[in-house]
């Protein structure tokens, strides 16, 4: 690690020279600040000779423009002295992404040099910062250890012990906080990473009810964070009793020692002189090593780290979310699945329970989106028997969707239960239901791992569920199951197929369509609901189409806040709302009536 810093140093000694030179000119006021305070009380206004007084301070004076140029001078030498050091990284960043990027056989990823470049720019601004205050400080200390030499020798013996101390109380406090720094920058990123991986997953947090086991692997973390910089903090303490005993200690030494000063002949121009030193010079030099010793010099480390060793984590794995690599599914030709969204949780989820069967019973169910809305659905009662082939129908807008999302457990009514085998349905094991809303979900990854998405299958079961669906012929022209598919790469009705053959290959026994099947043609609805009508458990169609309601075992009418159930010529009769629905549509033309 220490290599590029080295190769910084060593690279052109003329530059070093240079730095020293104006580091001398930049601590000048730090070598003449207690000199000028004292000569001009001592020979100065204390003497009767304001004209000395003042000269004393014009020479102080010109030490603070001297040291002002100086300083300019010395980002100028820094900057020398870094800027290679940022090259360098930079070439070592751009030639390790080539060389990854040749051994994958892909060109390199123009977001992992991103990162790595933002590493560069914090390790070239830490570095810079750790020059600044270490030179700062030595030839602070040189100039101070001069100037009080000249001023009145003795005083170093009250000055230079507690001092020494304190340096030393920081310099063994430095690899425990340095260690501390580095384990509570860790943590930080490990928040933000677990954090960001949540927020782009939340949609398969919420699909797959994980949200308890997410919140909790998010909170380990900044639990984690938290112990980090209290442990921090700790440590930062002996930072604080460094600083006490190196800067302040001496201040009042000097207080103390006063009569023994003046009895040794300093004037009190030279004790003033003498504070001058300790309070304007040497506390602040030590305060600034601290101060950028133990942030800077951590932040140089860990960005070297990352920039020379890139593979190397950053801390144990976030756990966030469980990796698709965890998923139990078997690609057909034995590959391992692709990475893809978070896992569904087989098996109930913290809170979640697993109903025997999944019989659906809604008592007195309202639901409203909002406390002052009016309600969607009110007082609603219904039975749905295990095994049932249950379509929905009404008009656009009244409710349908919110009905089928109740039964999913994704809505909770306001008043009233609705229950899947005596469970409430928002606490119902996910595996025991699915919903498919109208707008089909496929993520990134393989056509296989779409499928298996929710529960892992053999190429056999998946081979019979694609052709009961109608998807055989899709993926066959994708290329096959291992075939790279994604959500945008896919027309809607494509993406519906593969929704629906996921949905058919899970283990839920009760399946809810929600428009899962409008864009698909006319017969290729008909043969998807087909298969799940066969599939065996409880199917809910929302329907988008009136012929869905004819191929139903019941139908449910919605109209307005009231419902009606019953058969096809049953609701035809006694529902004008079914009966104006089924008006309008002739059943010998293709022009069938959407809903
Ligand atoms: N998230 C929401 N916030 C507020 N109002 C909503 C929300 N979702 C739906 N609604 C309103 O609730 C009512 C019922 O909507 P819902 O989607 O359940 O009807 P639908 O019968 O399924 O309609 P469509 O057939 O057009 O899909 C509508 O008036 C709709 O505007």
């Amino acid at each position: 690690m220490n290599r590029p810093v080295r190769r910084a140093l060593r690279r052109d000694p003329r530059l070093l020279v240079r730095l020293a030179a104006w580091s001398v000119a930049e601590t000048a006021p730090a070598l003449v600040v207690g000199l000028a305070v004292a000569r001009a009380i001592d020979d100065g206004f204390a003497a009767g000779r304001p004209g000395t007084g003042f000269a004393w301070l014009a020479v102080l004076a010109a030490a603070w423009l001297v040291g002002a140029a100086g300083a300019r001078q010395v980002v100028l030498a820094v900057a020398a002295i870094v800027e290679p050091f940022r090259e360098d990284l930079l070439g070592h960043v751009v030639e390790s992404a080539l060389d990854r990027a040749s051994a994958a056989g892909h060109g390199p990823g123009s977001a992992a040099v991103a990162r790595s470049n933002l590493q560069v720019e914090l390790a070239r601004d830490a570095f810079a910062s750790v020059i600044t205050v270490v030179r700062s400080f030595a030839f602070t200390v040189v100039s101070v250890v001069l100037g009080l030499g000249a001023l009145v020798p003795e005083v170093l013996v009250l000055v230079l012990p507690p001092f020494a101390a304190g340096v030393g109380l920081f310099l063994l406090s430095l690899p425990a906080m340095a260690r501390r720094q580095r384990e509570f920058l860790l943590a930080d990123e490990r928040t933000a990473g677990s954090l960001a991986a949540a927020v782009g997953a939340l949609r398969d947090v919420t699909a797959c009810a994980a949200e308890d086991r997410v919140a909790a692997s998010v909170g380990a973390r900044v639990a984690e964070q938290a112990a980090a910089g209290r442990s921090l903090a700790r440590v930062t303490a002996l930072r604080t009793l460094s600083l006490a005993v190196g800067g302040r200690l001496p201040v009042l030494l000097i207080l103390a020692g006063t009569p023994w000063l003046l009895s040794r002949g300093a004037g009190a121009g030279v004790v003033l002189g003498a504070l001058a030193y300790v309070t304007q010079s040497l506390a602040p030099a030590l305060g600034n090593l601290v101060q950028g010793l133990g942030i800077s010099g951590v932040r140089l480390r860990v960005s070297l780290d990352r920039i020379l060793r890139p593979d190397v984590p950053p801390g144990p794995a976030s756990p966030a979310l469980p990796a698709a690599a965890e998923r139990p599914t078997l690609s057909p030709e034995g590959h391992a699945p692709s990475p893809g969204p978070v896992a569904p949780p087989y098996g109930p989820a913290a809170g979640r329970v697993a109903a025997r069967n999944v019989r659906a019973e809604l008592r007195g169910v309202v639901f409203a989106y909002g406390p002052h809305a009016e309600p969607v659905i009110s007082g609603l009662d219904l039975s749905i028997p295990e095994g049932d082939h249950l379509a929905v129908v009404g008009p656009s807008g009244i409710g349908k969707s919110t009905l089928g999302a109740l039964l999913a457990g994704v809505l909770r009514p306001g008043a009233g239960r609705v229950e899947v085998g005596g469970v409430p349905a928002d606490r119902l094991d996910p595996a025991c239901r699915v919903l498919i809303p109208q707008e089909a979900y496929v993520f990134r990854g393989t056509l296989w791992d779409n499928l298996t998405y929710l529960a892992p299958a053999s190429r056999e079961e998946v081979d019979a569920a694609a052709r009961e669906v109608g998807l055989t012929a899709l993926a066959e022209r994708l290329g096959g199951y291992d075939a790279e598919v994604s959500s945008g790469a896919l027309s809607p009705a494509e993406r519906q197929l593969v929704a629906l053959t996921r949905a058919h290959l899970s283990p839920a026994r009760l399946v809810i369509l929600d428009e899962a099947t409008c864009h698909l043609d006319p017969a290729a609805e008909a043969r998807a609901e087909g298969a799940f009508a066969r599939r065996g458990g409880t199917l809910v169609v929302i329907a988008h189409r009136l012929t869905s309601a004819t191929r139903a075992r019941r139908i449910l009418v919605m109209d307005g806040t009231s419902v009606r159930l019953g058969g096809h010529s049953e609701l035809l009769a006694a529902s004008p709302l079914y009966a104006d629905l089924v008006g309008h549509w002739n059943p010998a033309t293709p022009q069938e009536p959407v809903l």
